[in-house]
């Protein structure tokens, strides 16, 4: 479904990714793991679009969208989740939702008074608002909401556009307990035909939520592998022996 091969990424002398590979395959929860610094973040940029690799290759499916820009990738089914706040406080739930859906599908305001229309990005809006718990939340102001359910909501943005790969940016940075576990069967709970791609720096998180994790170090793939191979492999205890790998 995604895969990246080879990707190299410099910065003046600075190589920041170096000949990253990753393949996400349809219905895989992947989380991307490293120290602060480990270029997770860039990562992240180049598979989205924003970034530009100094080398290899990027595909959606069978096709190569190395050059694409981040809307050109997202009508292929890329979508990705911001760790910062991307929502519009003083609208409700619903029309932050409905105003994404019209931004995904780059509809024209001309094309917005058709009722039928009106009427769909309505239903995807309640969709999506469901998906991520929050039905019975659509006619609540944004900022009335609590921080875990702005973060639910910025999920939803991203599904909104019927996604087949969904980026997560730390979705679960700044959250409580609750918050966290909230989030987490959200993630669980989204469709298994969506592939997920997501950094997470809680390590207890991603071994029992995740079913593939890339280690990465100082812009290297360390390792790749299940929870299980991850937990066991000594190239990475070693690495991070003595602290926590996050
Ligand atoms: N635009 C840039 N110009 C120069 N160096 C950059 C640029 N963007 C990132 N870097 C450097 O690339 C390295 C990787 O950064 P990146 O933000 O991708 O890491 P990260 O793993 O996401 O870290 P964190 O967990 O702190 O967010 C860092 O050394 C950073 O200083």
């Amino acid at each position: 479904m995604l895969r990246a091969e080879n990707l190299v990424k410099t910065f003046g002398a600075l190589e920041v990714t170096k000949r990253v590979s990753i393949h996400v395959p349809i219905g895989v929860r992947h989380a991307i793991i490293g120290p602060n610094g480990a270029g997770k973040t860039t990562l992240f940029n180049l598979i989205a679009g924003e970034l530009q690799p100094s080398a290899g290759r990027i595909l959606i499916g069978e096709t190569d969208v190395t050059r694409l820009a981040p809307d050109g990738r997202a009508r292929l089914g890329l979508a990705r989740s911001f760790q910062k706040n991307n929502l519009f406080p003083r609208q409700t739930v619903r029309e932050n939702l409905v105003l994404a859906d019209i931004a995904a599908r780059g509809y024209g305001w001309e094309f917005w008074p058709r009722l039928s229309a009106r009427k769909d990005a309505h239903a995807r809006a309640a969709a999506a608002a469901e998906r991520v718990g929050l039905a019975d939340m659509l006619d609540r102001t944004v900022s009335a909401l609590s921080y875990g359910a702005q973060r639910q909501l910025e999920v939803g943005l991203a599904l909104v556009a019927e996604p087949k790969i969904l980026l997560l940016d730390e979705p679960t940075s700044g959250m409580s307990p609750e918050e966290t576990a909230r989030m987490l069967r959200l993630v669980d709970d989204l469709p298994r035909d969506l592939a997920v791609l997501l950094i997470e720096h809680d390590m207890d998180l991603v071994f029992a939520h995740a079913d593939r994790i890339t280690v990465l170090n100082y812009g290297e793939v360390l390792m790749e592998g299940t929870p299980e191979e991850v937990r066991g492999s000594a190239v990475v205890q070693e690495t991070y022996l003595g602290g926590e790998v996050a």
